[in-house]
Formats: structure tokens, C-alpha cells, sequence
């Protein structure tokens, strides 16, 4: 029999945890060095009453705790039955993904105890008034190549439907990027949207002239131009004053003429509140992996939205699970922007069959309970 709990109050759980390895079919370039393989754990919370969860935590060294460091965490739960959620005991600054991998599985569990979708239990939680979209616009993400190459990934992603691209910049010199935007640009035309991604590669010298040289080719914005902490840095190449009385984030455009600024590693090293409150930023773009789960990826996202800054939910090239409960986030972001989600593609095998279909630059919300209703099934059981 199925006992109701009211939302606010968790039946116990028992928490279970086991590694995966994944491949990427080639290495992602980034100006961070390249991305080969991917290490985590599925995470499966069992309820009370008998329904299963299913959640991801896959580390990403740099932006989150180490492997060794995600499986201690796990492991300090596994097999325990606990009346309070074990989120308590899970820090999400320490060890965002062990978070981000047991909040999934907790939120996977009521919302299918509840007979909703994961993203209308998020949305509800986080006091979202209108309804998640069925659907959310993605970018393609392009490595980092050459010129040539780097055209071609360009021209098929737009064939394939896309049209928001983005590409990866700052691993050369600033010369050998404008060549790769602008072989892309021509490639692609006028009417595709491009962002560049630096990770933040460059100092505030170097940044200010890539910024200046890739003006001409109508970037949507430039990801990260500068490291993680520089908000004051950021703030200035959108040519505003933070403190010049206009408040942080409260513009949405791009400042002054110039590209418009995404801030990525700077909310998950300083947090939201401070890129907000630095103006640094016109857009943020939100890993749940990185930030400790769908919940706080989707509150973040709210707080962007209301300070007039455009949120961008994005994977850190996470497994099946975690890519499909970062489109939950996603939708529940009202009028969210193009999203970092289309990343499946870029890994050689999966945990299951992927649940979200991508055509025409957009990625369906599957349809619950839960995560996917019934397609993650067998990775409850092990
Ligand atoms: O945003 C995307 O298109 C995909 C995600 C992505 O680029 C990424 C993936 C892993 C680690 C870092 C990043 C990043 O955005 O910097
Ligand atoms: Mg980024």
C-alpha cells in the first residue's frame, strides 16, 4: 500500500550508490584542457513506500569535488534509513555533485509518489507561477579545432537544426579565435546565434582585445572572458559601473555597444549573489552538477531572472540522468534562453537509452513521473 506523506515531510529513504565510467566518443577542448572521459555514480534512494528515485553524481574535477572525495560522501550514506532527508549531511559548496546526485534522486522519488513530472515538482518548489515548457531551445556545443574543422562541426550542427551555437575559445591566441569565429560566421550566416566560450582563459588585457576584434561578428555573448573571481573585471568589459547607481544585473542588454558578458565558473566559485550583485554578468550560465543539484540550479536561475540577468542551464557532459534532470531545470525557467543540453551526443556510451529528443534546436521535456516515467527503470534496480 502507498502511504501519502505531505510534501514538506520526507519518509525515510535507504540511499545506494554505484560507479559508472563513460567515454567521450573524442576529447572536449577547452582552454581548461580537454575533457576525455567521465567518472560517477547512480544514486537510488528508496522510499518508504516502495517507490525508487534515481539520481547522477558526476564530479568534474574543477568544478566540483574529486571522484575520491564525491564517493566518500556517498558512502557515508549508503545503506542508512533515515527519517530526515540525508541532504542535511551533504554540503553543496564541498561536494556539489554527491548533493546534486542524492537531491535528484529525493526529487525523482516525490514526484513520482506524486504522479508529476520532476520539472513540476521543481518548479512548485521553487514558487513558479507558470507552467514548465514541454520543450527548451539548446545551443550545439563546438569544440575547440581549427578553423576548417571547427566550420564544419559549425555547418552540420545547423543542418542538424541548431540555431544557437556554441563554440569553445581562449586554448590559442587571440588571432587564431577571431579566425575560427569568423570561418564560423561565414560558414553559418547571419541568422544563427553564436556564443563563444573562454573558460576563462584570458587576462583583463587580452580579453578586452578579443572582445574588441570578435565585436564584428555579433556574438550573442562571451562566456567567461576572464578567471572565476575577476566580477570586477567582468562588470567592466560590459562597460558599466557596477556602482554607479543603475544596480547589478538590472540592464539585460549588453552594457554599452559592446558583446554581451555570460558568467559560468564565476557562479559556481563566488555564487550568484555576488555575480548578481557585481553586475559582472549579463547572462549566467548554471551547471546543476557543479551547483549542487536541480533545486539550487533553478533557484539560482530565478534569482538571474528577477535581476534582469538571462539564465542558461547547461551540463558539465553529465550521464543520461543528470542531462535529462538538467532539461527538467530547465523548463522550469520561464522563457528560458538556448541551454547547454545537447551534450549526449558527445559521449561514446550511456547509462540508458536518452529520454529527450532534440530536433529543430530544441530538446523535449519527457514526460513523467519523475525524471522520464519508466525509462531510467533499470537503473533502480541493481
Ligand atoms: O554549454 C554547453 O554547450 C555545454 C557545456 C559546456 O560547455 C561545459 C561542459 C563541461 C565543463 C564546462 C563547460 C562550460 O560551459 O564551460
Ligand atoms: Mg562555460
Amino acid at each position: 500500500m502507498t502511504r501519502d506523506y505531505p510534501r514538506d515531510e520526507n519518509p525515510p529513504v535507504t540511499v545506494r550508490h554505484r560507479p559508472f565510467a563513460l567515454d567521450l566518443t573524442r576529447p572536449l577542448g577547452t582552454a581548461r584542457g580537454k575533457i576525455r572521459s567521465r567518472e560517477g555514480f547512480v544514486i537510488a534512494v528508496e522510499r518508504e513506500t516502495g517507490v525508487t528515485g534515481v539520481g547522477e553524481a558526476t564530479p568534474l574535477p574543477g568544478w566540483t569535488e574529486s571522484r575520491d572525495a564525491c564517493a566518500t560522501a556517498l558512502d557515508e550514506l549508503d545503506g542508512r534509513a533515515e527519517a530526515e532527508p540525508p541532504l542535511e549531511s551533504l554540503n553543496a559548496e564541498a561536494t556539489p555533485a554527491a548533493r546534486h546526485g542524492v537531491s535528484l534522486a529525493l526529487a525523482d522519488a516525490a514526484a513520482r509518489d506524486a504522479g508529476e513530472r520532476l520539472a513540476d515538482r521543481l518548479a512548485d518548489g521553487a514558487g513558479v507561477e507558470s507552467a514548465p515548457a514541454d520543450a527548451v531551445p539548446i545551443n550545439a556545443t563546438v569544440g575547440d579545432a581549427g578553423p576548417d574543422e571547427t566550420a564544419t562541426e559549425a555547418r552540420r550542427a545547423v543542418e542538424a537544426g541548431f540555431d544557437c551555437l556554441k563554440l569553445k575559445v581562449g586554448a590559442r591566441d587571440v588571432d587564431a579565435d577571431v579566425d575560427r569565429v569568423r570561418a564560423v560566421r561565414e560558414a553559418v550566416g547571419d541568422a544563427v546565434a553564436l556564443r563563444a566560450d573562454a573558460n576563462g582563459a584570458w587576462d583583463r588585457g587580452t580579453a578586452r582585445r578579443a572582445l574588441d576584434a570578435l565585436a564584428a561578428f555579433d556574438l550573442a555573448y562571451v562566456e567567461q572572458p576572464l578567471p572565476a573571481d575577476d566580477l570586477d573585471g567582468l562588470a567592466a568589459l560590459r562597460e558599466r559601473d557596477p556602482a554607479d547607481g543603475s544596480g547589478g544585473g538590472t540592464g539585460g542588454g549588453d552594457g554599452g555597444g559592446g558583446v554581451p558578458i555570460a558568467a559560468d565558473e564565476s557562479v559556481v566559485d563566488r555564487g550568484i549573489d555576488a555575480v548578481l550583485d557585481a553586475g559582472a554578468a549579463d547572462a549566467v550560465v548554471l551547471k546543476p552538477m557543479a551547483l549542487g543539484g536541480p533545486d539550487r540550479a533553478l533557484a539560482a536561475g530565478l534569482r538571474a531572472r528577477s535581476a534582469g540577468v538571462d539564465p542558461v542551464v547547461t551540463t558539465t557532459i553529465d550521464a543520461v540522468v543528470a542531462r535529462t534532470a538538467a532539461v527538467h531545470v530547465a523548463a522550469a525557467v520561464p522563457d528560458v534562453s538556448p541551454c547547454g543540453l545537447a551534450t549526449g551526443a558527445l559521449l561514446d556510451e550511456d547509462l540508458a537509452p536518452d529520454p529527450c529528443p532534440i530536433a529543430d534546436g530544441q530538446i523535449a521535456v519527457p514526460a513523467g513521473p519523475g525524471l522520464a516515467g519508466g525509462a531510467f527503470d533499470d537503473l533502480r534496480r541493481w
